[in-house]
C-alpha cells in the first residue's frame, strides 16, 4: 500500500503512458475506521487477539500437537510502557512481512480465489490498522514455522514502515504485537480494563489466553460442558444466565443449527418483557465475541428470551460488531423461532403448570404468533386464560360451559355488558386487547365446535322478559313521555324487566345504530354531496336507534314510573339516560353532557325548592 509502480507500455506511439498504483494516506483510513467504523478504540484488542487465534488455527491445521497460546503484557507487567501480544502462532517469514502487513486490504486468510477462508476469525485485511486508534506506532517481531530469521516490522501512523531482521531471535516461532499507547489512549491499556477486554471477547476461544498472569479463558461455551446429571446442567446454566444477563431464566431452550455450526441456549425472561423492545442476543462467531446486542437473530415475536449463541458459519460486518444478512441468516432466524416454538408446544405436554405460569407472563408473544401459527393457536386456546363473564378461563373450557358464547372485541363494552350478558345465561369473552379478536376468528375458521359468535349488544333485549299487559298498559302515559324526552338525543325508550335488578337501566346500541352514529357524524363533516349520499343511507338504517332499557325490576326505576308530574319523569327518565351512558362508558356528545346537566340541577332543584320568602 505504500509503494507506486510505474510501467511503461511499448507499443503506444503518442505521450508516454504510465500506469500507476493508488496512493493510500494512512491518516485518512484510520481515521475512517475510527469514525465510521468501529464503535469504540478498545476493538484494537479484539483484533489482536483475533490474529493470534488465526496464527494458531494456521500452525495447528499442520501441526495438530503444536501450542495454542495467547499472553498478553499489559504496561504494568511489561514495565517499558509497551503492551505485549504474544502467540504460538505459525509466524511470518520476511516476503510474507512485506507483503501482508504492509498492504491495506491483503490477507492471508484468503484462497487462491480470494474468498475469506472458512476456518479464519479474520477476512477483510485491516485489523491490524486497529492498533493504530490507540498507539502511533505498531510493531511486529515474528519467526515464521517454515524458517528464517526472526524479522522486526514498525508501521507508523503517518505511513512510513520498516522491515529489519530483529536485534534479538525468538526462541519461539510465533509472533509478538508490541503497542506504545498514545497520551488520549492511555485508558485503553490498563491491567484492569485490558483483563476485562480480553474477557469479553476472548472468554470463550479455543486457546488458551492470559493477561499477566491471570488466565481469562474458560473451559469452552458453558452449553457444551460435560455435567453429571441434567439437573447440575440447568444450575450450571441458570449461573450463567444470572452472570451474564442479571436474571434467574423461567427455562433454558438449547439452540442448535448445524447449517450455520451454530449452537448455544435460549433464556426465557422470568419477567413480562415489553413486546415493543426488540429483544437483543449475544453472538459469538467461531468462539470470539462478535456482540451483546444483535437484534435480528430471532423473529420479532420471540421476545421473552434471550439467547447466547456460537456459530461457525454466519458472516461478520467489517466492524465485526454485528451480523452480515444474508440467506443464512434469514434460515437461521426461521430454525431459531421453530426451535422456541417446539419448547412451547413440548411444555404443553409435559408440565402444564409451567407454561401457565409462562403464558401469565408472556400472553402476548404467544398470542402475536397464534395468529399466524396453527399449533400455537390450539395452545392458546388450551391454555392460554381469557377474561369471560364466568371469571379468568381457557376458551376451550368456556366454549365447553357455555353452548351461546359470544365475544365483544371492546375492552369497555365486555365491562359493561358482561353482568347483563351473564344473567341472561349469555357467555361472554372479552377479546378487546390486542390479537383478541383476530385469534377468536382464526379459531372458529379452524374448528366449528370452537367458534365464538360477536355479541350484538341489540340481541341482548330480545332476552329481557316483557312486562304484564296490565302493567305495560298502566304505563303507557310514562311511556309516552320517556320518549318524548329522549327523542331529541336520538334514543329510544323500552321497558323491560331483567337482571340484575340493582341495574336501573341500560343503555344499548346495536351495531347497526353504532354505524348510523358514524354516518351521522361523517354526514357533518363532509362536503355537499357526499353528505348527501350519507344522508341517503340514514333512512334505512332508522329503525335501530340505540336505547334505553328502564329495568321494572329495580325498585328506583319503578318508582320512578308510578311518578305523575310530567315534567319530573322527564328530568329522571333524562337523569336515567345520563348515569345509563357514565356506567357504560359510552363516550358523551356535548348534548348528552348539557341533558345530564340539566337533568341533575332539575333534580336537586325538586329535591330543594326554593324557600317562598326568599322568593318574595
Ligand atoms: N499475529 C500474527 N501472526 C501471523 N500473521 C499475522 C498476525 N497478525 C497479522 N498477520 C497477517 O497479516 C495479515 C493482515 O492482518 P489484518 O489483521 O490486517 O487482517 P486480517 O486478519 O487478514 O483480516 P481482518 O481485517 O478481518 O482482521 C493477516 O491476514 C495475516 O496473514
Amino acid at each position: 500500500m505504500f509503494r507506486a509502480r510505474a510501467r511503461r507500455h511499448s507499443g503506444w506511439k503518442g505521450p508516454t503512458v504510465t500506469e500507476r498504483a493508488f496512493q493510500v494516506d494512512l491518516r485518512g483510513v484510520v481515521d475512517l475506521l475510527s469514525r465510521h467504523l468501529y464503535s469504540s478504540p478498545r476493538v484494537y484488542l479484539r483484533e489482536l487477539l483475533q490474529n493470534g487465534v488465526d496464527a494458531v488455527t494456521a500452525r495447528r491445521a499442520d501441526d495438530p500437537d503444536a501450542p495454542a497460546e495467547i499472553r498478553v503484557e499489559t504496561p504494568e507487567h511489561t514495565g517499558d510502557g509497551t503492551l505485549r501480544v504474544h502467540d504460538t502462532g505459525v509466524g511470518l517469514t520476511e516476503p510474507q512481512v512485506h507483503e501482508l502487513l504492509a498492504t491495506i486490504g491483503r490477507s492471508g486468510k484468503r484462497d487462491e480465489l480470494g474468498y475469506a477462508r472458512h476456518e479464519f476469525l479474520g477476512q477483510f485485511g485491516i485489523g491490524l490498522l486497529s492498533g493504530f486508534l490507540v498507539a502511533d506506532q505498531i510493531e511486529v517481531r515474528t519467526r515464521s514455522v517454515r524458517g528464517g530469521p526472526t524479522v522486526r516490522w514498525v508501521g507508523h501512523a503517518d505511513g512510513r514502515y520498516l522491515v529489519e531482521r530483529a536485534g534479538e531471535e525468538r526462541q519461539e516461532v510465533g509472533t509478538t504485537v508490541v503497542l506504545r499507547p498514545r497520551r488520549d489512549a492511555e485508558e485503553w491499556f490498563g491491567a484492569r480494563t485490558v483483563t476485562d477486554l480480553a474477557r469479553h471477547y476472548g472468554a470463550l476461544l479455543p486457546v488458551r489466553l492470559r493477561v499477566d498472569a491471570v488466565d481469562v479463558t474458560e473451559q469452552g461455551p458453558p452449553w457444551s460442558r460435560a455435567h453429571p446429571t441434567p439437573a447440575r446442567r440447568r444450575a450450571a446454566l441458570d449461573d450463567y444466565c444470572r452472570t451474564l444477563f442479571g436474571f434467574a431464566p423461567l427455562d433454558a431452550i438449547d439452540l442448535e443449527v448445524p447449517e450455520a455450526g451454530l449452537r448455544g441456549v435460549a433464556f426465557v425472561l422470568p419477567a413480562p418483557a415489553n413486546p415493543t423492545v426488540r429483544a437483543t442476543h449475544r453472538v459469538y462467531l467461531k468462539r470470539m465475541l462478535l456482540a451483546d446486542n444483535v437484534a435480528d437473530l430471532l423473529p420479532d415475536w420471540a421476545f421473552f428470551v434471550r439467547c447466547v449463541v456460537d456459530t461457525e458459519e454466519l458472516r461478520p460486518t467489517a466492524s465485526r460488531e454485528a451480523l452480515y444478512e444474508d440467506d443464512l441468516l434469514g434460515h437461521v432466524r426461521e430454525v431459531l423461532g421453530d426451535q422456541v416454538r417446539d419448547w412451547l408446544v413440548t411444555l404443553a405436554e409435559s408440565d402444564p403448570e409451567a407454561l401457565r405460569h409462562f403464558l401469565r407472563l408472556h400472553h402476548v408473544g404467544v398470542k402475536a404468533l397464534a395468529v399466524h401459527d396453527d399449533a400455537m393457536l390450539d395452545l392458546v386456546h388450551r391454555w392460554l386464560e381469557f377474561e369471560t363473564s364466568s371469571g379468568a378461563m381457557t376458551l376451550a373450557e368456556f366454549s365447553r360451559r357455555h353452548p351461546e358464547a359470544r365475544y365483544t372485541p371492546d375492552v369497555d363494552e365486555f365491562r359493561r355488558l358482561s353482568a347483563v350478558a351473564a344473567a341472561q345465561g349469555v357467555g361472554l369473552v372479552n377479546a378487546g386487547y390486542v390479537y383478541d379478536a383476530e385469534i377468536v376468528a382464526r379459531l372458529g375458521d379452524l374448528d366449528s365446535a370452537a367458534a365464538l359468535r360477536p355479541l350484538d349488544p341489540g340481541e341482548l333485549t330480545t332476552r329481557f322478559g316483557v312486562l304484564e299487559s296490565g302493567t305495560e298498559l298502566r304505563l303507557r302515559d310514562f311511556l309516552h313521555t320517556a320518549e318524548r324526552a329522549l327523542d331529541p338525543l336520538g334514543c329510544t325508550v323500552t321497558l323491560r324487566s331483567y337482571a340484575p335488578a340493582s341495574l336501573p337501566a341500560l343503555y344499548l346500541t346495536s351495531r347497526a345504530a353504532e354505524h348510523r352514529a358514524e354516518i351521522a357524524e361523517s354526514r357533518a363533516e363532509a362536503d355537499q354531496l357526499w353528505a348527501d349520499v350519507l344522508g341517503a343511507l340514514e333512512p334505512a338504517l332508522a329503525a335501530d336507534r340505540p336505547r334505553l332499557v328502564l329495568n321494572h325490576a329495580n325498585p328506583l326505576t319503578r318508582r320512578v314510573t308510578a311518578l305523575a308530574d310530567p315534567e319530573l319523569v322527564t328530568l329522571a327518565v333524562q337523569a336515567l339516560y345520563g348515569q345509563a351512558l357514565l356506567h357504560g362508558r359510552h363516550p358523551l356528545r356535548p348534548a348528552d353532557t348539557a341533558v345530564l346537566n340539566r337533568s341533575f340541577l332539575g333534580l336537586l332543584d325538586w329535591a330543594a325548592p326554593a324557600d317562598p320568602e326568599e322568593r318574595t
